[in-house]
Formats: C-alpha cells, structure tokens, sequence
C-alpha cells in the first residue's frame, strides 16, 4: 500500500491563521493538519498566545486572518463540530457549593449527556475521587478540583479535546495517568490538542511552537 493510501485523512486544519489581542498580533500565518491520532501540544512563552490559540481551536474565538476547519468545513459554520469538541479551559469549571458527583453531573447536563451513577463512579474512580464523591467541591485541594473536571474526558465520547494546562496542580501519579488516557484516546482515532509547560511523555507526541509564527515586530511595543 502506498504512503497516500495509508496516510490518516486530516480531521483538524490550521490555514493561515492569525489571532490579535489587544490589538497586538500574537502569532500569524499558523498553519497545522492534525490527522486522527494526533496529540499536539502548543508550546510558547507566558503570553504568546497559547490559551488564545485554545479558544480559537474551540470556535470560542475569532480568527482575525486565516480559518481552521472541522473535517474540511469552518468551525463557526459547522454545528457537527460543536458536538465533537470538548473544551476543558485552565480555569476550573467546578461549582464550590456542589458535591464532587452533583458537579460532575451537572458538568455532563451541560454537554448535553446523562451520566449513570455506576459510570459516574467509575469515572471518578479513575481520578482516585471516588471516596470523595459526596464532599462539597470547596472543600477540595486544588488538584482534587481539577480532578473533577478531568473526570468528565473518562466519559467523553468526544472526538478533539482541547485541554489548556490539564496536569496544573496534578501529582505525579495523576499526570502519568493523564497522559495514559491521552496516548489511548489517540490509539481510538481522536484528536487532542493541549497546552502545558511540563515536558510530556507520550509516543509520537506533536509539538507546535507560536514562537515561530511570531510577528517580526512582536516586541514593538511603541
Ligand atoms: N481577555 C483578554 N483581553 C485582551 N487581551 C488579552 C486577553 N487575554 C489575553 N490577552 C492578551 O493575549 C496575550 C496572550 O494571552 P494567552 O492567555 O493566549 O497566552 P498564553 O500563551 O496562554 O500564556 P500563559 O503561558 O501565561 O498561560 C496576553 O499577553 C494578553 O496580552
């Protein structure tokens, strides 16, 4: 078979894009193809553009040039994309006056799904929070709260992730398994795509660098 024939079809398409802030260019002419199995992670400095790249990448965001497209159609125009994106921001999404189990609940209602109690359980079983279904997420370790929160991907049928900074205040433990769902999450064919300043390690790990789709007059501040 030749390399055209086993290739994965591009799922993800970056096309020249550029996002602006503030009126500042953060990166511009990106372009990236991600094929089922990919995982990426952006990398960049504080302030490169990394969470805006995120929230473009979700359709939360406009593009000022260029346009990413869901299996070959734009994401603003496309609501099958809507249904397989699943967005986790670097904030914390957990309502402190809900238990760990009425938040991961309330966390699926809003993607538009129904989590048995078993499933729910074992969902949390795999964050280690099991024991903790009960407890009011404000009496939580910051890393417990953003367990909860990672809890929802062992429920996801979701095709992209899009994670900002998924392993912040995670254990060493936590992030090892983390990037164990991640590595079999690609091996079904999804796609995700993450930030994080840690070095990771998963096999055939992308990487994609803003710093090379900076400006030439990035640091022009006049
Ligand atoms: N809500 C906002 N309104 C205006 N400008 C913003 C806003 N959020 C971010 N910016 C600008 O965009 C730039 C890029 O921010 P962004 O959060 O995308 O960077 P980042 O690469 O994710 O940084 P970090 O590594 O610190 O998380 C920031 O330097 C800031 O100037």
């Amino acid at each position: 078979m030749s390399e055209r024939e086993t290739a994965e079809p591009v799922e993800l398409a970056i096309n020249g894009v550029s996002c602006v802030r503030d009126g500042r260019t953060l990166f511009t002419q990106l372009e990236y193809n991600c094929p089922r199995g990919t995982v990426l992670q952006v990398l960049g400095f504080n302030g490169a553009g990394k969470t805006t790249l995120l929230n473009a990448l979700a359709g939360l965001l406009p593009c000022s040039e260029g346009e990413i497209l869901w299996r070959g159609h734009p994401i603003r125009r496309s609501r099958a994309f809507t249904a397989e994106v699943f967005y986790l921001g670097h904030q914390v999404p957990v309502k402190p006056s809900l238990t760990v189990w009425e938040n991961l609940h309330w966390l699926a209602r809003l993607r538009g799904q129904a989590v048995a109690a078993e499933q729910g359980l074992q969902a949390l079983a795999q964050v280690d929070l099991d024991a903790y279904h009960g407890a009011l997420c404000r009496n939580l370790s910051a890393g417990q709260k953003r367990r909860v929160a990672l809890a929802q991907l062992y429920l996801s049928g979701e095709r992209l992730w899009i994670l900002d900074e998924p392993f912040t205040a995670i254990d060493k433990e936590g992030v090892a398994r983390l990037q164990d769902l991640l590595q079999q999450h690609a091996e079904r064919g999804g796609i995700a795509v993450i930030t994080s300043h840690q070095a990771l390690e998963l096999p055939g790990l992308k990487n994609l660098n803003l710093s090379d789709y900076q400006p030439l007059d990035a640091y022009d501040y006049a």
